[in-house]
Order: structure tokens, then sequence, then C-alpha cells
């Protein structure tokens, strides 16, 4: 049975499940329970704290876990990222007063605070720059006003929680940080982790993508396939009026509309988008 540690609490907790069940995984329903066996998917999940899962599957106690790109850095554990699952997407950055902090060369000799005491210690030291770090659980973009810090280094999503205590980012971001499925190093990979991440990356390929179909001139079937080619090739098919074609084709899902606006420029009608439930590639 794989053993696999999703996060229990936070900003992680809920996107992941989420992915695991549209994955077709069994997720709990109550939010204390601690430990659920998916007898029909051979698999048995674990809900530990996001910041502790890099530990466990360091240690190899669970075969995989899903963490966050800048915990599992900051844990400096002999664990992998086996692949990025694109939520819960933030930059890991320095921000301060803008009067007293304005480049990273201001960091030397000040107080930084941060939940990240270990990547921050290891990203100033490799740049040669001495401060002092001072680790804190949370709410770290108070302590500067509370005088315990003199700038902070933490998670940026949208800027606001940084705005509203009147700080600035400064200098360039430390790391981009997203969720990522992590497996221990060293070790190969257990057999049943390459099942959960073809079908973690069929959850990813229904989102990112959708199907399109339309009619198309025979004389305009290459210049709108070039438009849409597809992961490997379109399928293009005869229509009743030897005239036309249809054509179907997987196109990004951000890309919908200035594609649909491009196919009926060439000549293309009947044009269908359909939402991708799941997908294996
Ligand atoms: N606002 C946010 N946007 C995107 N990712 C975030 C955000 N806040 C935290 N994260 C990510 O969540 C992970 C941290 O999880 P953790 O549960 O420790 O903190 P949290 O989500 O802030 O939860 P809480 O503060 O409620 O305990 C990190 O990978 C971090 O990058
Ligand atoms: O850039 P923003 O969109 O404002 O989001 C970033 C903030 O979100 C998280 O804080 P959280 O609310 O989880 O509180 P915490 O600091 O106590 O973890 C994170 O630690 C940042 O403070
Ligand atoms: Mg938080």
């Amino acid at each position: 049975m794989l053993r696999i540690a999703v996060p229990n609490k936070g900003s992680l907790s809920e996107p992941a499940s989420q992915m695991l069940r549209e994955a077709g995984y069994r997720q709990r329903r109550d939010g204390r329970e601690l430990v659920l066996p998916d007898v029909e998917n051979d698999v048995e999940f674990f809900f530990l704290r996001p910041r502790d899962i890099a530990v466990y599957v360091g240690e190899g106690v669970v075969d995989a876990g899903i963490t966050g790109r800048d915990l599992l850095l900051d844990s400096g554990v002999d664990a992998i990222e086996h692949r990025a699952l694109d939520f819960a997407g933030s930059t890991f950055r320095f921000a301060g007063p803008p009067e007293t902090v304005t480049s990273l060369a201001d960091v030397q000799g000040k107080r930084v605070a941060t939940s990240y005491a270990h990547l921050v210690g290891t990203y100033l030291a490799e740049r040669g720059i001495d401060a002092h770090v001072v680790r804190l659980d949370g709410a770290i973009e108070s302590t500067v006003r509370l005088g315990v810090s003199d700038l902070v280094a933490d998670v940026v999503e949208t800027g606001g929680t940084l705005r509203a205590a009147g700080l600035h980012v400064f200098g360039e971001p430390i790391l981009q940080s997203e969720a990522v499925l992590i497996r221990p190093s060293g070790a190969e990979p257990q057999p049943g982790l390459e099942t959960l991440d073809r079908r973690l990356n069929g959850v990813l390929v229904a989102r990112k993508y959708v199907l399109m179909d339309y009619d198309c001139p025979v004389e305009h079937v290459e210049a709108c396939v070039a438009v849409t080619p597809g992961l490997e090739s379109p399928t293009v098919s005869p229509l009743h009026d030897t005239g036309w074609k249809a054509v179907r084709a997987m196109v990004p899902r951000n890309q919908t509309n200035p594609i649909m606006d491009q196919l009926y420029e060439l000549g293309a009608r009947a044009i269908i988008v359909t939402g991708i439930h799941a997908s294996r590639l």
C-alpha cells in the first residue's frame, strides 16, 4: 500500500484533498480523521501538518507527500520534488519599511523575521550577508511594528498583507513556490507512485486544457490545424459535405477565445468548446 501524506490544515489542505478527489481517491469527510485507507486504490492517506510532511517523506516513513516547495526547501531533509501541482502559488520575498531597506545589501546586520529560518539563513549565507534571523511561527508582517525585527522574509501572494502592514518588497524573489508532490530522494520510487503521479497529471491536464471541435473548409484545414496543433496531432474527420472537414484538438483553456477568433477568421464554423472531465496522457 502506497503511503501518502496530505496537509491537514492551512492553505494547502483543501486544494490538495480536492485534487486527490478529482484523481479518483477517497478523501476524508471529517477534518479530524488522521489516517484514511483507500483499499480500492491500494493507498493510505496520512493527514499531517504541512510543515512536517517533508520530514516524514525524508525519513521514508511515507512514500510520498503533498506540501509547498518553500516548506520542502526550508526543511532541508532528504526529499525531492516529484511533480509541481499548480496550486497555492506564491513567491517568497524580503519586505521591510521603504525608508530603511531597498536592496539586499541593506539586510546586512539587520534582524530578519521569518517562519522559514533555514531557507533564509542559507540564502543570506550564500550571498555573504550577515544578518540575525528571528524565527517565528506566523503573523510575520507584524514583527517590524512590534519591534522584534527590522525586516521580514515571507510568503507573498497578492501582497495585501504586506501593504496593510506598511511594508514593501525589495530585492529579487527568494523563490517561486507552489504545492508539490514529493518523495524520498535516493531510494527508487515506490511502484504505486507512478500511478498516483499519472493521475495527478491527468487532473492538471483536465484543468489546463479544453477540447475544441470545429468544421473547416477543406482548403483551410492546414491553416486551422496550425492554430490548433493539439498535443500529439489533431483528429481530422470527413464530413458528409466533401468540401468540409471536422477537426478536434485539445487547446489551452486560457487561450480558448483568441484561438476561436483566429479559426473563425480562417473560415472555421460551428466551433464548440467542451471541458475535459479527466485525462490520462
Ligand atoms: N496566501 C497564500 N497563497 C498561496 N500559498 C500560501 C499562502 N499562504 C501560505 N501558503 C503556502 O502554504 C504553505 C504553508 O502552509 P501552512 O499551513 O504552514 O501555512 P498557512 O497556509 O499559512 O496556514 P495557517 O497560517 O492557516 O496555519 C506554504 O507552502 C505556503 O507557500
Ligand atoms: O500576499 P497575500 O495575498 O496577502 O498572502 C500572503 C500571506 O498569507 C499567509 O498568511 P496567513 O494568512 O496564512 O497567516 P500566517 O502568517 O499567520 O500564516 C502568508 O504567510 C502571508 O502572510
Ligand atoms: Mg499562514
